[in-house]
Order: structure tokens, then sequence, then C-alpha cells
């Protein structure tokens, strides 16, 4: 079957490996990622891939065509130069830009933008903090309650884009949330990709699903990511992926086709 292929790939990953480790100026100069690739095999797999454990429940699973398909599958070359891009250095500053509640004082910018949007506590500014955990004097506020952030943050990522983390929608969100998002995602001209964040525990709802629309209607491509997947068996991790991906493929146009999948708990 095709996950032959995918194993396959796999393996010549992990043979990567050690060759990255030996040379990690060329790829990576962060602790925290060479520390990951000195983990054994099973558990390098469960962090850097955590659907390939899943595909392997899927072999006589009639829904595996789904979740193949669906696989994120970068590189650690491509994980590593992508890090890269989050080390703040004096050549590639990271920092907070400005907050604003209304698009028009949202800062004039030419650089691409990419912004953060989901459920109040869905995990956005959790996300953006573990982002940027190379650039330690910016400061992201997370909080247990949801409908913490009230305002768009704007935050520079060195001369590659700008990222936005948005107030949250649902439960808490502020009063004039649909005139600051909305506006935001309608109008703003360097939009270049919005990161739509689920909660993998509770999987798609009528204001995600409202959220869907909005993308649609705009026209924006956007990427599912799914959130907290530390807080789930694999069994029903498996479910909610594949009802997900299901949603992805037969509901949308402009959602990137493969989830990314996301936990910040330690493994
Ligand atoms: N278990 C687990 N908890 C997470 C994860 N990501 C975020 N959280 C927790 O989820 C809660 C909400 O996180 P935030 O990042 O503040 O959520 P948000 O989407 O920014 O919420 P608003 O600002 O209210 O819209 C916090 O208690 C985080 O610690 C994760 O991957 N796993
Ligand atoms: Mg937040």
């Amino acid at each position: 079957m095709a996950a032959t292929g995918q194993w396959r790939r796999m393996g010549r990953l992990f043979e990567m490996a050690p060759a990255l480790r030996r040379c990690p100026r060329v790829y990576s100069t962060s602790p925290a990622f060479a520390e990951v690739l000195r983990l054994p095999q099973k558990q390098l797999t469960k962090v850097l891939y955590p659907l390939r454990e899943l595909a392997q429940h899927l072999v006589t699973d009639s829904g595996s065509g789904l979740i193949e398909q669906g696989l994120f599958d970068p590189s650690l070359e491509d994980i590593a130069r992508a890090e890269s891009i989050f080390e703040a250095t004096a050549r590639n500053r990271i920092e907070y830009l400005s907050s604003a509640v209304r698009l028009d004082h949202a800062p004039g910018l030419q650089q691409p933008e990419v912004c953060f949007i989901g459920r109040s506590n869905v995990g956005k500014s959790s996300l953006i903090k573990a982002l940027f955990s190379m650039a330690p004097d910016v400061e992201v506020r997370i909080s247990k309650k949801p409908g913490h952030t009230k305002k768009m943050n704007f935050f520079k990522v060195g001369k590659y884009f700008t990222l936005v983390d948005m107030p949250g929608y649902g439960y808490r969100a502020p009063e004039d949330f649909v005139d600051m998002v909305e506006t935001y995602l309608k109008e703003r001209k360097n939009l270049k990709r919005t990161f739509l964040l689920v909660d993998s525990v509770v999987g798609i709802t009528k204001l995600d699903n409202i959220a869907v629309e909005m993308c649609e209607e705009f026209a924006l491509p956007y990427v599912m990511v799914l959130t907290k997947i530390d807080k789930s068996s694999k069994g029903y991790l498996l479910k909610q992926v594949l009802q997900i991906q299901k949603f992805v493929n037969t509901q949308t146009q402009g959602c990137f086709p493969q989830l990314f999948p996301i936990s910040l708990a330690q493994p």
C-alpha cells in the first residue's frame, strides 16, 4: 500500500539524523532541536511526525486514504531551515511591533503577513510563544482563561514576515471582534496565509465553521492546525483527524490539504 513509500522515506530521514547532529551549524543552532534529534527513533517520530503513529493503525481501515493523503511530511532539513527563521539575532530581529483594535490602527507594512485565528483558548498565543522561544525578549501572553487576547498583536519576524496573534472567537471574545477580525481578514492586503487553529479534542465547532466560511468567502489561503493533540488517546485522536481531514477534503477550497497537528506539552 501507499504507506510503504512513506515508511521508506522516513527511514531515509532517520539515516540523516546523525549527519545533522554532526554538523549542527549547517542546519540548526538551536539546542532544543539538537535535543529532539538525540531522542530515540520512536520518540523522534512521535514528536516530529505525530500522524505517522496513527497511520500504522489504518492498515486495515477503509479510511486510510484520507490520512495518507493528509500527512504533512517536512524533512529534517526543512524543519531546521524553518526554525532558523525564528532565531533572534542582530540581523534577524524578532520583536513586538504594536497592537490594534481596528484595521486602520494596524501597522502599515509591506512585508508578507500571516495571522493566527481560532476559538478563544484554542492555543493561538501559546503556539506563537513557542515559535518565539528563541527570542526570549519577546513577550507573548497566554492564559488558562479563554478570551485573554483582546487585540490584534503584531510581531516582526526578521525580514521574512509579520505575524499576527488574534483575539479568539466564542467564549469571552471581545465585543468588537467581528469589526476587528472580519475586516482584517477581508481587507488586509499583505495577508498571505491564515492559520486556523482547531482544538483536536473538540473538533470543528459551529463557530469554526463560520471562520472557515469566512476564509472561503474572502478567498484566503489558509491552513488548519490541530492543537492540543497530547490531550487525547491515539484512538480518539485518529477519529478526530479522520473527521477533520474529511471535512477539509470535502468542504473547503482554499484550505491547505494537509493538517498541521501540534502539541506544546513536553514529550
Ligand atoms: N495540553 C495542552 N495545553 C495547551 C496546548 N497549547 C495551549 N495549551 C493551553 O491552552 C490554554 C490557552 O492557551 P492560549 O494560547 O492563551 O489560547 P488562545 O487561543 O491564545 O486564547 P485567547 O487569547 O483567549 O483567544 C493555556 O492554558 C495553554 O497552556 C497544548 O498543545 N497542549
Ligand atoms: Mg491569545
